[in-house]
């Protein structure tokens, strides 16, 4: 099977060419594992141009082992998902590329979803599960799309555009956070750069139209209930009248995933991802509206900053291991885990969502699709679909 050693110098803290020199190649060597081309990006977007190269130059199923944080996974995916079918990737019976993934980036989402970082275990095993996993041929695990179509006034007449994400998709604080922390990076190598910028955002919140659509197989949008732990049919979609769900802001959170239940290796935001993933490509997602609090009747700065530190409260129980689904606001609107008020997240299952900015407020038209930042045009919008790649095609990740 063709093999590609990728990996981007720069990310994380920048430990991606030391550690390949002296751990996996060596691995891979001492494994008898041919190595067809070993490869170093040079600038944003390259990790996409030498995949779809080597694609285009290999015949069969690829096997990639990737370097890097969830960035440049989402780079080569969104480059394979542009590129024209031309030289050996137009005739082969595959175009399925498979991952083995070795984590240098900031987060690492997916890799620590699928490998939960355990106590005591020496940080070199921790980041070659992977890589042994292709190395034994044992076992891939095929990723989900988050499908995201960023669309532009009717009026204006222009081409959509299209973002693939494996990861994440969100609006608000997450988007906020993601587009900030970038300043702070050559500081702040590590995950605290994503503190500093959710504490500069925090009393944001965000004006927007949703519409979240039911997955086809289900027929209907799931909310999390905490009563019984489980995904129950949310009560305002109906699969047999009309089974998409309004929803109105402001919104202080709002975010998508697919394929992962943890945002860093300790930040469990989608916990049901794992626990209990879904049949179909679905997103889960994560909502965050102030005005569910009892204790917040309108959007104020005086409320905006009396709510900050519930939004913490909320997000520490992500820390421990996705506790904020459970959460629930008492009569004064400070959160409880033991209460049945009205639920502080709404925690949901669905096929995808539509989100629509108010045209007055800049801070609804930010999205970061796995890290990358883009603007939605005013009077434009969102639509995000989960979708599964066909069984010729489509990425998978060695685990
Ligand atoms: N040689 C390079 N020089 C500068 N930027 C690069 C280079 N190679 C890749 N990049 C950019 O580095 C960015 C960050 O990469 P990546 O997402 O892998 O790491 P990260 O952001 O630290 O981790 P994570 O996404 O897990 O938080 C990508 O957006 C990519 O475009």
């Amino acid at each position: 099977m063709p093999l590609l050693v990728l990996y981007n110098p720069v990310s994380g803290s920048g430990s991606a060419k030391a550690f390949f020199e002296d751990h996996v190649l060596p691995l891979l060597k001492k494994n008898d594992v041919g190595v067809d081309i070993v490869a170093s990006t040079e600038r944003a977007d390259h990790a996409g141009e030498i995949l779809v190269k080597f694609m285009e130059a290999h015949e069969g199923e690829i096997s990639v082992v990737l370097g890097s944080g969830d960035g440049t996974l989402n780079e080569c995916m969104t480059a394979l998902s542009k590129a024209p079918f031309i030289g050996k990737r137009a005739t082969s019976g595959s175009h399925r590329v498979s991952f083995a993934l070795v984590p240098c980036g900031t987060a690492n989402a997916l890799y620590s979803t699928l490998f939960p970082p355990q106590p005591e275990q020496p940080e070199v095993d921790y980041r070659l599960q992977s890589v042994n996993a292709l190395i034994n041929r044992s076992k891939t695990v095929p990723l989900h799309l988050a499908i995201s179509t960023l669309s532009s006034a009717p009026f204006r007449r222009k081409r959509p555009e299209v973002r693939v994400s494996a990861v994440v998709v969100s609006t608000c604080l997450h988007a906020a956070i993601l587009k900030d922390s970038e300043k702070l990076r050559a500081e702040m190598p590590g995950v605290e750069r994503f503190k500093v910028a959710a504490e500069q955002n925090a009393n944001t919140w965000s004006n927007s139209a949703v519409k979240l659509l039911p997955a086809p197989n289900a027929g209907v949008v799931q909310i999390y209930d905490p009563v019984t732990k489980a995904f129950i049919a949310h009560p305002e979609s109906d699969p047999d009248e009309d089974a998409i769900v309004d929803m109105d802001g402001p919104f202080s959170y709002f975010l998508a995933t697919v394929n992962v239940d943890r945002l860093e290796p300790n930040f469990v935001i989608t916990p049901l991802a794992s626990k209990f993933p879904s049949t179909e490509a679905t997103c889960d997602i994560v909502i965050v509206r102030p005005l569910r609090s009892p204790a917040v009747e309108s959007d104020t700065p005086d409320a905006r900053a009396a709510f900050v530190p519930i939004l913490w409260k909320t997000f520490g129980e992500a820390y421990r291991g996705g506790g904020h689904v459970d959460l629930t606001y008492d009569e004064e609107g400070a959160p409880t885990a033991t209460g049945d008020g009205e639920t502080v997240v709404e925690y949901i299952r669905c096929g995808g969502f539509e989100w629509i900015p108010d045209p007055e407020d800049e801070s609804a038209h930010y999205l970061c699709t796995d890290g990358i930042i883009s603007k939605i045009e005013s009077d434009g919008r969102l639509v995000c679909t989960a979708a599964s790649p066909d069984a010729n095609g489509g990425f998978r990740v060695y685990v």
